[in-house]
């Protein structure tokens, strides 16, 4: 959460590297007020303010002598000549840049109509999202942990069908096959590969968001549009609104600064839009003779994050830039609390681009983290989705041929008396699914237990043991539960009781404890209790470990003997 939260109080970012220039300082300025123009329009009349905004945008470009963009224009950046520049930005910077620069633009903020104006607590909503786990996200992820918990039932009419035994309980697979002996009812393997293709759980998290927006795409009711200042109104409009959402989500970069980079035509931003709205953005600077990309600015509005729009827009931003771009990686200061994202979409802090490629290219930022994304050749990035599904369904579907592990059998009816006892027995070989997974009545539970193997003298034994316990002088804070009224607090702390009563009255149910190994966990459980709850220093600790040591010595010594009989 920290990682998460740092986003607020991220650190100013300064480029250290920029030399000022006049001619930039007079575009920037043109293009900002003629921006801030722009939005006043755009409320009433958006065309007229786009074609303000193309204005702007042009002056701009006059200023940058440099032409429109087209994706091959790009070429031959020279070390002298690729840095953007950022005249002005050191007296931006002195100001402080961060959130509390939103008094001197306010009017910019009030124009958002994109509902981004939450005073750029993306993180709140990033934090609420997960914790609450609430809205289209909660649905989904709600939706995907029920996929994922989908089992497959064998149930007992599937056997008796398919000739089943009267266990009711079917299997697959080589297990089930050989069935440990049981002659089990299995469900043949057809029927079984049917309900398991049926149940297959087709993506996780991951892939069902990119699917869901992939389809949203499909449907053209989203779009991702790669653009730069072109002067066509609507891309002006889309970057006028993509600024807005970075300077909402990166307080604390200027605001000028910002405007700059996405209004100059070197950038390039692609963006998601629904509904012609700008829901987020990457705007990035190819430096085409490099090879590689460096990513200025990326932003998702604040009611729109983890979502998996981050995600799609930057598979769509590696898609574009290396199919019409030409890049091979992508470089980016990170700011510190969106690390976690940049590391999710492939990028590590780790820089393995030969530093001849970028050194003296990419802006120098304060307080940020370099990070590098290699673009990989060939993978399918707008559509992994359905790579990384085909990948899971085939994974899948050799464990399933493999392993019986993911059937889950009908659960035991296992309601409870008094101290846990249950009200029906139930025998260890009828329990579903214990024979299938290769149990055998001579395994865990008897096997330690050589000669006792019927129990009543199981319980006989264990009478005996529990006998010693409370024989003993330091029994006497075991005896009974803990008195909540006497110890307010207790069962706050210690979830998981128990005492000496509780015991005698499984042992005494003669149903309960069926291995030796249940009831000498409920006596290490009491020992463990009084040390939890008691420090060191108490009685009720000391005692503990001695009857604790005494109980031990005395199970140790009989079942050395030949179990059945203590010696006191
Ligand atoms: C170069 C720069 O611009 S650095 C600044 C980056 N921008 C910001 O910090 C602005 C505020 N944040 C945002 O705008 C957005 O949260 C972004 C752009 C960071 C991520 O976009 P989202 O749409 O929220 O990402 P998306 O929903 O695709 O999440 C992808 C994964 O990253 C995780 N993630 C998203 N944001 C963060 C974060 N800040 N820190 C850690 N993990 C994150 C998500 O939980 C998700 O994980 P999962 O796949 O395990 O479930």
């Amino acid at each position: 959460m920290d990682g998460h939260s740092s986003h607020l109080a991220a650190q100013n970012r300064s480029r250290g590297s920029q030399t000022p220039s006049p001619s930039h300082s007079a575009a920037s300025a043109s293009a900002t007020s003629s921006i801030h123009l722009k939005r006043k329009l755009s409320a009433a009349n958006a065309s007229a303010a786009s074609a303000a905004a193309a204005a702007a945008a042009a002056a701009a470009a006059a200023d940058d002598h440099a032409p429109p963009f087209p994706p091959s224009s790009i070429s031959a950046d020279t070390r002298d000549g690729a840095l953007t520049s950022n005249d002005d930005l050191e007296s931006i910077s002195a100001r402080g840049g961060g959130a509390g620069d939103d008094s001197d633009d306010d009017s910019d903020d009030e124009e958002e109509d994109d509902g981004d104006n939450d005073g750029g607590s993306s993180l709140r909503t990033f934090t609420a999202a997960r914790l609450e786990n609430v809205g289209p996200a909660a649905a989904r992820n709600r939706k995907i942990k029920a996929e994922s918990n989908a089992t497959v039932k064998v149930e007992k009419e599937d056997s008796a069908k398919d000739g089943g035994n009267g266990a009711g309980v079917g299997a697959l697979g080589p297990a089930a096959t050989s069935g440990a002996g049981s002659g089990s009812g299995t469900v043949p393997k057809e029927d079984a590969v049917k309900i398991f293709t049926e149940n297959l759980q087709a993506s996780g998290a991951y892939s069902a968001r990119e699917e869901n927006l992939k389809r949203e795409e499909e449907a053209g009711r989203l779009k991702f549009e790669c653009l730069s200042n072109d002067g066509v109104d609507d891309h002006m409009v889309w970057l006028i609104g993509l600024k807005n959402i970075f300077a909402r989500q990166l307080p604390n970069m200027p605001k000028e600064y910002i405007v700059r980079l996405v209004m100059d035509r070197n950038h390039k931003s692609v963006m998601v839009i629904r509904r012609n709205l700008v829901v987020g953005g990457i705007t990035y600077r190819p430096y085409a003779s490099q090879k590689f990309g460096e990513i200025a600015f990326c932003a998702i509005k604040a009611d729109e994050q983890v979502k998996g729009y981050g995600t799609r827009l930057m598979n769509h931003l590696k898609q574009h830039a290396r199919d019409v771009d030409g890049l091979t990686h992508f470089l980016t200061y990170a700011d510190n609390n969106a690390v976690g994202y940049f590391i999710k979409q492939g990028f590590t802090k780790e820089i393995y681009l030969d530093k001849d490629r970028w050194h003296g290219y990419i802006k120098d930022y304060d307080g940020g983290i370099l990070m590098e994304c290699k673009i990989d050749p060939k993978l399918p990035y707008t559509d992994l989705s359905t790579m990384v599904r085909r990948q899971r369904q085939a994974i899948d579907e050799k464990i399933r041929e493999l392993s019986n592990c993911h059937i889950v059998y009908q659960g035991i009816d296992f309601q409870k008396r008094d101290a846990g006892v249950p009200q029906n027995t139930i025998k260890m070989e009828d329990i579903p699914g214990l024979r299938e997974a290769g149990w055998t009545p001579d395994q865990w539970g008897y096997s330690r237990f050589r000669g006792l193997s019927d129990q009543k003298r199981l319980t006989f034994f264990i009478r005996q043991l529990l006998k010693v316990l409370n024989d003993h002088s330091d029994a006497w804070p075991f005896k009974e539960p803990v008195d909540a009224r006497e110890v307010p607090d207790y069962y706050d702390i210690i979830k998981d009781p128990m005492d000496l009563k509780t015991m005698t009255k499984r042992v005494e149910s003669e149903q309960y404890y069926v291995t030796l190994e249940m009831f000498i966990a409920d006596v290490k459980r009491m020992f463990a209790n009084a040390r939890t709850y008691n420090s060191p220093d108490t009685i009720y600790f000391k005692i503990a470990t001695r009857l604790e040591a005494h109980f031990q010595s005395k199970v140790q010594s009989n079942l050395q003997s030949g179990a059945g009989k203590i010696q006191q």
